[in-house]
């Protein structure tokens, strides 16, 4: 690769392992992000997403690997990365009896920043923070506490933003918030990598990575993983759908159903075997069936299930 690709690479690892104990947690992982991009990482709990966050900006040393972040290489100089990035983690830590204004002035003592006053005022109003600027920490709901998180992550005006699991417990208008905000950043320039269990979420990323028991089982835009899994998906609806997703599994065809309260989704590889099963099932049960685009939703259910079950030792 050369020196400008790589310049414009936010984060650039491969082969990174991690163990704890004899749990082999992260596995031989390559991640590409692009700087400016908003990067989804997703994947079950306990598949290694918070270990490889960890492992990207140099609070965790990686058993094997290599690579940069932010140009800066992850095993030599992680005090630089540290600097550079802003990472939250998946529980905020805030004074709750201290103000918003408090909280974030208190950050920015620890990072050092100059002009702290005119950095933590600037910030209040970058987040819409302000007019709660002297609300107790403590008495903010989860929306607010996760904008007033983004803002202390900010404060030292990172390259690149580390996001665990930021919308988690959020409710949806203050996680469209949250996203738009990212959107923002993102368009001045910030890299963005975030952790996700929301398939709305991750459908609002420029590119994404599934991780299943510390294996990278895809990585690319939502299209490129959908297209990657060659899925063809149909959607059953009509009378008596109780119980007929369990039923279709192991019909010539089926390899996966996803029962939603008025309709069946139903995938597999072999779309010719596929439709004939469903086919003959609606012409017996006076169901419709038609062919829908694989979502990421689909998709990412589809890897999960075929993803080992357990953390392998060794
Ligand atoms: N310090 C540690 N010591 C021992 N085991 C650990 C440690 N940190 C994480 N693990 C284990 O490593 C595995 C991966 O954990 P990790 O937190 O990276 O997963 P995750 O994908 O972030 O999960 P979640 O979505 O639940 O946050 C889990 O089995 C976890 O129990």
């Amino acid at each position: 690769m050369s020196d400008r690709e790589a310049a414009a690479l936010a984060i650039d690892v491969r082969g990174l392992n991690k163990h704890f104990g004899d749990k082999h947690v992260v596995r031989d992982v390559a991640l590409q992000v692009k700087r400016g991009e908003i990067f989804g990482f997703l994947g079950p709990n306990g598949s290694g997403k918070t270990t490889t966050i960890r492992m990207l900006c140099g609070l965790l040393t990686p058993d094997s690997g290599s690579g940069t972040c932010l140009g800066f290489d992850i095993l030599r100089e992680s005090e630089q990365i540290k600097r550079e990035v802003g990472y939250m983690t998946q529980r905020f830590s805030y004074w709750d009896d201290l103000s918003i204004r408090e909280n974030l002035d208190f950050v920015a003592r620890l990072y050092q920043v100059r002009e702290r006053e005119q950095v933590v005022t600037k910030s209040l109003e970058d987040l819409g923070l302000a007019q709660r600027a002297d609300q107790l920490a403590g008495t903010l709901s989860g929306g607010w506490k996760q904008r007033l998180a983004l803002a202390a992550c900010l404060l030292h005006e990172p390259q690149l933003l580390l996001l665990d699991e930021p919308t988690a417990g959020v409710d949806p208008g203050a996680r469209r918030d949250f996203w738009e905000e990212l959107h923002r950043l993102a368009a001045r320039g910030i890299s963005v990598l975030v952790s996700t269990h929301y398939m709305d979420e991750a459908e609002r990323c420029h590119r994404l990575a599934y991780i299943a028991s510390g294996s990278l089982l895809a990585q690319g835009t939502a299209d490129e993983i959908t297209n990657s899994l060659k899925l063809a998906t149909f959607c059953l609806t009509g009378p008596g759908l109780a119980g007929l997703a369990d039923k279709l599994l192991g019909q010539p065809g089926v390899e996966q159903t996803v029962a939603f309260g008025s309709a069946v989704h139903v995938s597999g590889t072999d779309a010719d075997a596929l439709k004939a099963t469903l086919e003959r099932v609606a012409a017996e049960r006076g169901l419709k069936v038609e062919p829908i685009r694989t979502s990421l939703e689909h998709a990412f259910i589809y890897l999960m299930k075929r993803a080992p079950k357990e953390n392998g030792h060794a």
